[in-house]
Formats: C-alpha cells, sequence, structure tokens
C-alpha cells in the first residue's frame, strides 16, 4: 500500500493543507478523513471524488469531515452515486445530526444513507476494504466525551486519529510489530487535546525510530533537526507502506 498526506497541517494552519490522507492499494484509492480542505488539495492532486473508492472517518472535528458536504453533492449531481463511507457506527448519527444535516438535507433527502453508502464499523474489529488492505479502529482519547478512532492498517501501520499522548499505546503497538506509526504532533507544549512534540520525545528511541509527524503547525520549519529520531512527513510526499 502506498500514502499520500494531501495534507499535514493542524487544523488552524494555513500553510498545510488539514490532515487528510489518499491510501492506494492496487487500484483501490482510500481517503483518510475528509476535511475542509480536502476538496481543494485532492484536486491539487489531479485526482477526482468519482476516482475515490471510499472515505473513511476518524472523528467529528472540520479539518476531519469539514469536506464531506461536498464530496456528497459532487457524487450525487456531477456523478450520480453515492459515495461509500467507513465510519466508526457511534459517529454516524452524531456526523449526521450535528455536522452534514443543515447544508445536505433537503425535502425526502433527509438521512445520512441518502447520501452516502454507509459501512458502519465496530472499533476493535479487523475489517478487509479491499484485497490487500485491511483496517482496525482502535479508540484513542482526544477531548472528553468525543470518541475518537486511530486506524491499524494490515497490523503493521497505526495512523493516528487526533489524540492525546499514550506511550504505552505506542509501545505495545510497535511491540505486536506495528512498523510505521503516522502520529499527529502538536508542536508547541502543552499539549491537551493533541500529543506535544516534548511528549513525543520522551519515547524511547527504538519507538521514535517507527515515527513519522504529522498534523502541524506553521511553525514546522522552526522544528526541524529538533524532534530526536521522529521524522517528519512531508505534504503531498508518496511512501509505500
Ligand atoms: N478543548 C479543545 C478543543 C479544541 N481545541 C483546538 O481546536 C482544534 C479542533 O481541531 P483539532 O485538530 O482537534 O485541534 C483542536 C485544537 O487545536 C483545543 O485546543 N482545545
Ligand atoms: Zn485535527
Ligand atoms: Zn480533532
Amino acid at each position: 500500500m502506498y500514502i499520500t498526506m494531501l495534507g499535514t497541517g493542524s487544523a488552524f494552519a494555513k500553510r498545510y493543507n488539514n490532515n487528510n490522507a489518499l491510501i492506494e492499494s492496487g487500484n483501490y484509492r482510500l481517503l483518510v478523513d475528509c476535511g475542509i480542505t480536502l476538496p481543494k488539495a485532492l484536486h491539487d492532486h489531479g485526482v477526482t471524488f468519482a476516482e475515490i473508492d471510499a472515505v473513511l472517518i476518524s472523528h467529528i472535528h472540520a479539518d476531519h469531515v469539514g469536506g464531506l458536504e461536498e464530496l456528497a453533492f459532487q457524487m450525487m449531481f456531477k456523478y450520480g452515486r453515492k459515495p461509500r463511507l467507513f465510519i466508526e457506527e457511534s459517529l454516524a448519527q452524531p456526523l449526521w445530526e450535528h455536522t452534514l444535516r443543515g447544508g445536505l438535507v433537503q425535502g425526502e433527502l433527509n438521512a445520512l444513507d441518502h447520501f452516502f453508502e454507509v459501512r458502519p464499523l465496530t472499533h476493535g474489529q479487523t475489517y478487509e476494504l479491499a484485497p490487500g488492505l485491511h483496517v482496525k479502529l482502535i479508540k484513542t482519547e482526544h477531548i472528553p466525551g468525543k470518541d475518537s478512532y486511530s486506524f491499524l492498517f494490515n497490523e503493521t501501520f497505526f495512523y493516528t486519529a487526533d489524540m492525546v499522548f499514550n506511550g504505552e499505546l505506542l509501545t505495545n503497538l510497535v511491540q505486536a510489530g506495528v512498523t510505521t506509526v503516522y502520529h499527529d504532533c502538536q508542536l508547541e507544549s502543552p499539549g491537551v487535546v493533541h500529543a506535544c512534540l516534548d511528549e513525543l520525545l520522551t519515547l524511547p528511541r527504538e519507538i521514535q525510530d517507527h515515527i513519522y509527524l504529522m498534523h502541524y503547525g506553521d511553525a514546522l520549519e522552526d522544528y526541524r533537526g529538533k524532534t530526536g529520531a521522529m521524522r517528519i512527513v512531508e505534504q503531498g510526499e508518496k511512501h509505500k507502506l
């Protein structure tokens, strides 16, 4: 599988797009999150919504779901079909009621599955999204009372939803065979709702070796060379996993 971060920025970043990814496995294309900036970022990448097989959602913040209204409208009115939506079952109703309903509802089109081919997922279970592409959702802490799900792909690649620092989870995942971790990182301390760089730097080197930082702010250039053994994911670069 290959991953390209269409954006690597924090919610407030202006130099970087929202932290959303394009995963490719054979001919299958999966969007991981679909934030406010995603429609333009995908366009700039030379891919249309019609060429996306499915979108997978981590949690309900605009930098992760704010582009879903355009996705739904483009698919309905431009391409005449529903996009496939993988989402943890606990998030489906809140996504509709609290985020999408206001913009999408019209007459009898008044439910999430009128616009999306919804595939509810249960966290902790492994699903085959396409041949050779499996995912397990892991519930991780972000904001109290707000469900958020990180992704374990093919048992070897861990992609964090926005999450607070959890060194024990990272250590356990690496010990269980995870080779690559893409981790959201707030450059400035304290972290509060994200892992911050200072917290991630407390990890032993053998864990840091596996970590690539994403979801960073506009001050990134000031932090180059200060991320220990952790590398930085560059927006737009395609990596084989
Ligand atoms: N309790 C909160 C809630 C939100 N925030 C900021 O708002 C952003 C929403 O998108 P995010 O990527 O989760 O990052 C959040 C914080 O920057 C925050 O700093 N504290
Ligand atoms: Zn975010
Ligand atoms: Zn968030």
